[in-house]
């Protein structure tokens, strides 16, 4: 059975080789992220994965088709993939000493077609941030392209004083979750 993975991020190839699952291929999607207006995030997260699956399913018919989207979310905001560290700052500035929700969606799509969806929703709790803090991270570069401004497997790990839920979730891909999912679809697993 071919795995394909739609994702172009190495985090999540990196995460399922944690389990023992390495994709035939990985194909990543290249969708619009845009939130809709009034889009809440558990909603985003989910319509985001699964228009990833099925976007790169229509390119590999007779493949199992696995996709996530990973959301940081403070209250009903969905924060950017920080693209600037003015960007990042505003992130940080807005996360210190408070706790937010990470929502990290999967889809996939066996070979007949059908889709399976699992939402993992996560809580993180900053310390409060000292502007030092906040500097040094900026300076880290840590923060390039990561919902929120921040990964929690690198050095903002020692600024988290506690999560709720599944690390491999707030890294980008729900591990309990991916193994159901292929479980259910029938892929080889032990
Ligand atoms: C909160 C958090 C996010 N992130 C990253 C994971 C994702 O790269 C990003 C969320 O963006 P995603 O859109 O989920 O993923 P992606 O753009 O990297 O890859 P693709 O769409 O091709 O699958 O934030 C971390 O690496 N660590 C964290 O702790």
């Amino acid at each position: 059975m071919r795995l394909i993975l739609a994702s172009a991020s190495p985090r999540r190839c990196e995460l399922l080789g944690q389990i023992g699952v390495s994709p035939d291929a990985v194909d990543p999607a290249d969708c619009d992220e845009t939130p809709r207006k009034g889009e809440l995030p558990p909603c985003y997260a989910q319509r985001v994965s699964a228009e990833k699956a099925a976007l790169v399913a229509a390119r590999h018919p007779s493949a199992l088709v696995l996709a996530g989207d990973t959301v940081v979310a403070a209250g009903r905001r969905i924060l950017p993939k920080a693209e600037t560290e003015s960007e990042a700052r505003q992130c940080l500035e807005l996360l210190s000493g408070r706790r937010h929700r990470v929502l990290s969606a999967i889809s996939l799509i066996d070979a007949d077609g059908k889709a399976r969806h699992r939402l993992s929703v996560n809580v993180v709790t900053f310390k409060r941030l000292e502007r030092i803090e906040i500097d040094a991270y900026i300076a880290s570069e840590e923060w390039h392209g990561k919902a929120g401004g921040y990964a929690i497997q690198g050095r903002a790990a020692g600024l988290i004083r506690a999560i709720q839920g599944s690390h491999s979730a707030i890294m980008g891909l729900p591990l309990y979750e991916t193994r159901a999912l292929l479980k259910a679809a029938g892929y080889p697993l032990d």
